[in-house]
């Protein structure tokens, strides 16, 4: 056994944990970082950017499809084989680049699997590091559920890289991965199914919204199971049947599970440091400290902290943590979070909910508007374009907005800009946008 001693040892290499790292060997400490899978984590590996990148091909199909007849003769069609190749070039190179960069920098690696052997001490394989301070960063896996025949079930990661979409795939949850990656199978031209336990999906989200695109969807031949359990899966031939109560039954060929995901922290041995976790992860304070060690922090998906598990937060939560291992003491003041579904068309939202604003009436307004038949989404021919804007009645500024558009993405994050300058959409009046684009819209939604 080799013993190594750090001011920082930083558990998880994905968006959270490089962070820490980064930063706090920029600004002279010594840091090593260890992972235990590919260097990198979800987000650039398994999540949002390969993601992103088969969402790409679905909208340009998409947007052939709805321009077909207004000027495009034949709607283009997903090579499922191309798209995979291509998403790969995103992937391939990240772990090699993210080591380099990380010894280039000057942060020692560990490639393993950490657990604690006291409240300063971890060890990995057969090496020993002790820390003044330790970051856990390890993320999130999706839940498993717990049914005969889980084994059939596979998770987003093997979605991310199938080989080949089988005709028919089932996605069961009602929830972002789900209906993204339904989206995607969608525009591919496959037998899409999403099975959910209850009638409220996306349930973050604008409840009309979120009907309104269960609407579109289904008319687009996504077939949706609400209020639906599923009790067992069996392999029958070359199939699979998934069973539930009140005689459901559906064969299908591919299943993905996407029912949420569970911190990672198991094996973490967290008793050995006294460190307090619940089944929604690492309990923190303010500081992102863990309870019974300040010198102790957890940020990303594997804190139960208020920020929601999505890469701008836990990279948030993560420069805290930095600023707080380099002496400060910053309690975590998250701004309103922007939040997009990114199906088609999109799903956005900001700040506070329409329920919310509902429920005091005297201090908010509501603006909704269908801007369907407005030049930006009757250019692009989109059958929905909504949005709905909450403002404080007494200042004008606004509090709260959502959108479901192909826009949605790009309108959520100007509100993003208008809610943290605090300024009205009436301020946008003296503000001149190009023309035409969806932010030249932006003063009638006032
Ligand atoms: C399919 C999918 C799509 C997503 N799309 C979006 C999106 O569009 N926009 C968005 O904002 N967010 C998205 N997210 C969420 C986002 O990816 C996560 O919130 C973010 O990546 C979490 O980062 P993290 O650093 O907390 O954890 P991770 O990136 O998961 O990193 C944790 C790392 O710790 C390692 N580890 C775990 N335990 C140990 C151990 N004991 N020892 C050593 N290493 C260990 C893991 O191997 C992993 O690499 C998506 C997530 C998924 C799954
Ligand atoms: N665009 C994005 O920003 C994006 C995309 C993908 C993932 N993510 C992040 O990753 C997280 C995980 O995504 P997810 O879709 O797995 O989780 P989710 O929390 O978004 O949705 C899971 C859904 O599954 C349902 N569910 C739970 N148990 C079930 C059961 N037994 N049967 C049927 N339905 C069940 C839940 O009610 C919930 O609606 C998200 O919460 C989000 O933080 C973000």
């Amino acid at each position: 056994m080799t013993e190594y001693t750090y001011d920082v040892v930083v558990i998880g290499s994905g968006a959270s944990g490089t962070t820490v790292a980064f930063e706090t060997r920029s600004r002279g400490l010594s840091v090593a970082i260890v992972e235990e899978r590919s260097w990198g984590g979800t987000c650039v590996l398994r999540g949002c950017d390969p993601k992103k990148v088969l969402i790409g091909a679905a909208e340009a199909t998409n947007f052939s499809k709805r321009l077909r007849g207004k000027g495009i003769k034949q709607a283009a069609t997903i090579s499922w084989t191309e798209l995979m190749a291509f998403k790969e070039t995103f992937v391939e190179d990240v772990p090699e680049q993210r080591l380099r960069s990380f010894q280039d920098s000057g942060i020692e690696t560990f490639f393993g699997k950490a657990a604690f052997q006291s409240n300063n001490t971890l060890q990995v394989g057969e090496d020993i590091l002790k820390a003044k301070n330790i970051v856990l960063a390890t993320g999130a896996a999706p839940n498993k559920m717990k049914i005969p025949g889980n084994e059939y079930i596979q998770t987003s990661d093997d979605f991310l890289s199938l080989q080949e979409l089988p005709d028919s795939i089932t996605f069961i949850g009602g929830g972002y991965i789900s209906f993204e990656f339904a989206s995607i199978a969608l525009a591919a031209g496959k037998e899409v199914h999403i099975i959910h336990h209850n009638s409220k999906p996306l349930k973050k989200f604008d409840p009309d919204f979120v009907a309104a695109l269960v609407s579109l969807m289904k008319e687009e031949g996504v077939h949706f199971h609400f209020d639906t359990d599923i009790s067992k899966v069996e392999k029958k031939a070359d199939t699979l049947e998934i069973s539930g109560p009140n005689s459901f039954s559906l064969r299908t060929d591919v299943i993905i599970g996407a029912t949420g995901r569970a911190p990672n922290i198991a094996h973490l041995n967290l008793e050995n440091a006294q460190i307090e976790y619940t089944r929604k992860g690492i309990s923190v304070n303010k500081n992102l400290q863990t309870v019974n060690n300040p010198h102790i922090y957890a940020c990303g998906d594997v804190a139960a902290s208020k920020g929601a598990a999505l890469t701008p937060v836990v990279s948030m939560e993560a420069a805290i943590v930095a600023e707080n291992i380099l002496g400060k003491q910053v309690a975590i003041d998250y701004p309103a979070i922007p939040s997009v579904v990114f199906t088609s068309p999109k799903l956005s939202s900001i700040g506070i909910s329409i329920a919310e604003a509902q429920e005091q009436p005297d201090k908010y307004e509501i603006k909704s508007h269908d801007t369907t038949e407005w030049y930006t989404y009757k250019r692009t021919n989109e059958s929905l374009a909504l949005a709905k804007i909450i403002t404080d009645k007494n200042t004008q500024q606004v509090k709260g907005a959502h959108f479901l558009s192909e826009e949605a993405d790009y309108m959520i994050n100007y509100m993003a800009l208008l809610m943290k300058a605090n300024l009205t959409l009436t301020d946008l009046q003296t503000v001149l946008f190009a023309y035409p684009s969806p932010a030249s819209d932006l003063t009638a939604l006032n």
